[in-house]
């Protein structure tokens, strides 16, 4: 450089070796020592400080008094740092990238297939940072060395990744990807190798350096911001664009690498600058959602021409269907159970479901699909239950926690192939679904109380050893138990952690929630459960063992005789007949709730004082609930960061709704029939109140929510409050599913802030009176129903047949849509009246029937 070649600077380094480095470097700070400086490096820096102060102070000025030496600005060191500033901005990086893979490891699960790469991605980022804060401590050719190496893997990585993430390399699910994968990794290696190889062997060349990194890095910026364009076109979320907004932040910060000036007080320069300019995307590149759930390729496929390169393994073929040894497995065990003979068999709204005896087969096709699914999902948990809920002691069901429409498709299909053929059917899913034969499967699974749930639990249990699946058996649990166990079992060791995956762990953390949601306040009286003799009975007695405060009389827990399941009794028993089960000795005002057969319906009721039965179904339930969750955010000082809404069905009570829209002055969304539908809708607020009428139900809060009522600082003790009984809902509720006990401790919390007895809950308004009637067609398919299965397009004519019924009644709605679960045509009416519901109802019934019978 210029200023070593001055002959002003060599006179004054040899004047200041000669006169101070005659005695070795004893008369050096410790710091600088240890930090390598020797006396006449010593005097090499202070005779640029020395020359370049008087450059600039010359009179006339110079027009460039600084100029650099040995190819660097005269920087002014701190603690013998050579560059404290480049050292500092170089620290925050590797701080960023420490941070970021503490992120990866709790939020991305062990077993994703992207996180080694992303870990890798950190690790190297570390490496690099490190050597960068060396070298800008110390300029030595091996510091130097070490840092452009390492910057040079960075980048690259940087690249490999890229392409990884993109075209989703990382997955086994076609024949192809591995072979690409092992083909982009051998190219990556060698020119790396070729790169360090040239700089160490060939040539230490600055500007090939800069060239290489600077293509590489225009590539793999190129693909993330056509990455970036693709997904925003298609989901139009701001975060979609978050890669190619990191990208153009790269390119600016970049910017300044180019724009060499001399350091500001001899202290930052534009390579500094640099440094800090990378400190912000990485953190934000850690924060992506990028990084999970972001699959590309559902709607991408690799070039063809790619495809035709990458010539399919063997061992890809493998894994995509089932080794003779499972199959042979499979068809032995299924040959032991007979098909029911002209039995059509479908997933229904809530799984299969009918007469007991005829779900050897269905059961079993269950057990083969929960393995598939689990490998698909790398080996996630997948949770089977058998029971058949509110259905009487002879029927029973299974389904799988939780079922997508195309699972339940495929559901459908290994249930109706025959027995023989049942293994070749399991080979074609694998196929279609592209399932990775040698990941791992893990199911879990439960049953409720029905005399025969053993047998059935046996049949699963062989589909299971058939497949190989890791599985574990719960016994006897209430379906929403079971969802919550799936759910902590996912979440296990990562950010979203829900529980300890134990029967113990679910009546803890309902306990120890419910005892902060109580705090400050009491239940009044008792309140009666009637457990439909289900398996609820045993559960809710469990968990009373965990509960203080709170007085719960549990009646209807027979789980011994098999026939009193459901029998007069349970939430549907209530809900259709609109009153007390006949065994009930409830008193006046007293508090009643009923369960069904596996605990995932509520209802409240009791007996006015005029000795009428009042019923207080899935619609009060919500009403209460969102009314008391606006409340708490209103008084916690965050509602307006949260976006709080109520899910329903065309069964919810008009009043209700109006109750909702116009009282609690929240958004409602109706949905189809089905908690799945609810559910997946209940999503789209940051708190989702969903209730089926029947009392099917739960609240959802999103992961906004979750932070906003984490992270918000109380400015009194009153909004303390409120934030510490919000935070305490967000535990006491069964998020997984709607969960008749947790939703029964909600209600008795609420009323107990409140200070309401079940009359003054009543009186928030006043449903309209309303009537279910089923009636039997000849062919319930006809019955096609549109606009969240309150309108039927077909048989023609029905809907302006029913619109014109209800056009003569005061308030009159009605509609008719075909069950899910029963081989029925289900008529809902209401109106200002008993008699005036009655007659709308019955006058529809007729129609539809009519319709049917065409
Ligand atoms: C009017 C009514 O109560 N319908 C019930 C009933 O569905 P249908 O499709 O109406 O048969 O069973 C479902 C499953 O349990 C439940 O989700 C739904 O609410």
């Amino acid at each position: 450089s210029l200023g070593d070649h001055l002959p002003d600077f060599k006179e004054c380094v040899q004047v200041c070796t000669t006169e101070n480095c005659q005695n070795g470097n004893s008369v050096l700070p410790l710091h600088h020592r240890l930090l390598l400086w020797t006396c006449p490096a010593e005097c090499d820096y202070t005779c640029q400080h020395v020359i370049t102060d008087r450059r600039v102070s010359r009179d006339p000025p110079m027009i460039s008094p600084i100029v650099q030496f040995h190819g660097k600005w005269p920087f002014r060191r701190l603690l013998g740092m050579q560059e404290p500033f480049s050292v500092l901005f170089s620290f925050f990086n590797f701080a960023a990238h420490w941070h970021g893979m503490s992120r990866i490891q709790e939020s991305i699960p062990a077993w994703h297939s992207l996180r080694p790469y992303y870990m890798m991605f950190g690790y190297i980022g570390l490496a690099s940072w490190s050597f960068s804060v060396v070298f800008h401590m110390r300029d030595f050719p091996l510091t130097e060395k070490l840092d452009y190496w390492a910057a040079g893997a960075n980048v690259l990585y940087g690249l490999y990744l890229a392409v990884v993430r993109i075209f989703r390399l990382d997955l086994e699910n076609t024949p192809y990807r591995p072979t690409l994968r092992r083909l982009w990794t051998a190219i990556c290696v060698l020119l790396y190798t070729l790169h360090v190889g040239y700089l160490t062997f060939w040539s230490w060349d600055y500007t090939y350096n800069m060239i290489a990194n600077v293509v590489v890095g225009v590539i793999q910026n190129l693909m993330w911001t056509g990455f970036s364009i693709f997904r925003y076109q298609r989901l139009l979320k701001s975060w979609t664009a978050w890669p190619g907004m990191i990208v153009a932040w790269i390119i600016m910060a970049m910017s300044l690498e180019l724009l060499d000036f001399p350091p500001w007080n001899g202290l930052i320069d534009a390579h500094s600058l640099w440094h800090l300019g990378t400190v912000v995307p990485a953190v934000w590149w850690y924060s992506t959602p990028l990084l999970f759930n972001f699959d590309f390729t559902r709607s991408f496929r690799a070039p063809i021409l790619l495809k035709l390169l990458t010539a399919p393994s063997n061992q890809s073929h493998i894994c995509a269907m089932a080794s003779p040894a499972i199959k042979k497995a499979i068809t032995e065990a299924a040959l032991q159970y007979t098909k029911p003979e002209g039995k059509v068999f479908e997933y229904g709204t809530a799984g299969f479901r009918m007469k007991a005896d005829l779900l050897n087969t269905v059961v079993f096709a269950v057990g083969l699909l929960a393995s598939l699914r689990s490998k698909k999902l790398s080996g996630q948990w997948i949770g089977v239950m058998v029971t058949a809920s509110h259905n009487p002691a002879e029927d029973n069901g299974v389904k799988l926690v939780d079922p997508m429409a195309e699972w339940e498709a495929y559901a459908t299909r290994l249930a109706n192939a025959p027995l023989d053929k049942i293994a070749d059917v399991y080979d074609e899913l694998i196929k279609e679904i592209d399932v990775k034969m040698t990941n791992p499967a893990r199911v879990v699974f439960a049953r409720d109380t029905r005399a025969s749930g053993s047998r059935l639990v046996g049949v699963l249990n062989a589909a299971l050893t058939a497949t190989e699946v890791e599985f574990v058996d719960f016994k006897y649990m209430t379906t929403p138990q079971l969802h919550y166990v799936v759910r902590c079992k996912n979440t296990l060791g990562t950010q979203y952690e829900y529980g300890e995956p134990t029967e113990q762990g679910y009546y803890e953390k309902l306990a120890n929630s419910f005892k902060k949601v109580m705090r400050g306040v009491k239940v009044q009286g008792s309140l009666t459960v009637d457990c439909a003799n289900g398996v609820g009975g045993p559960k809710l007695r469990e968990l009373m063992k965990y509960l203080n405060g709170i007085d719960i009389k549990v009646v209807n827990d027979d789980v011994i005789n098999p026939d009193a399941l459901n029998f007069d009794c349970g939430a549907d028993y209530v809900k259709t007949k609109q009153r007390a089960p006949p065994s009930s000795k409830a008193a006046v005002l007293d508090r009643c709730a009923s369960l069904d057969g596996d605990a995932d319906r509520l209802v409240y009721y009791f007996l006015d004082e005029s000795n009428v039965f009042r019923l207080l179904d899935g619609d009060r339930i919500a009403t209460l609930a969102a009314s008391f969750i606006g409340d708490l955010a209103r008084n916690a000082g965050i509602a307006s960061k949260l976006k709080i809404g109520v899910v329903q069905t065309a069964y919810a009570n008009g009043a209700s709704t109006d109750y909702v829209e116009k009282v609690l002055k929240l958004p409602i969304i109706c949905t189809n029939t089905g908690v799945k539908h609810l559910h997946h809708a209940a999503l789209r607020f940051d708190v989702g109140v969903y209730f089926e009428a029947n009392g099917h139900g739960t609240v959802t809060f999103s992961e906004n929510a979750l932070k906003v009522i984490k992270n918000t600082e109380p400015q009194s003790p009153a909004q303390q409050h409120a934030l510490e009984s919000l935070q305490a809902l967000t535990d006491l509720i069964n998020q997984a599913v709607g969960d008749a006990l947790s939703d029964a401790l909600l209600v008795e919390a609420i009323l107990a802030h409140k200070g309401w007895s079940p009359k003054e809950w009543l009186g928030t308004y006043t449903d309209l009176p309303s009537r279910l009637v089923r009636v039997e067609v000849n062919d319930r398919s006809i019955f096609k129903a549109y606009d969240a299965e309150r309108k039927l397009e077909s048989p023609p004519g029905l809907q302006g047949t029913i619109e014109s019924l209800q056009s003569r009644y005061n308030k009159g709605r009605s509609f008719a849509r075909a069950s899910g679960t029963e081989d029925a045509v289900r008529v809902y009416a209401e109106a200002a009246s008993r008699s005036e519901a009655d007659d709308l109802a019955t006058r529809v019934a007729n129609a539809v029937s009519e319709a049917g019978s065409a």
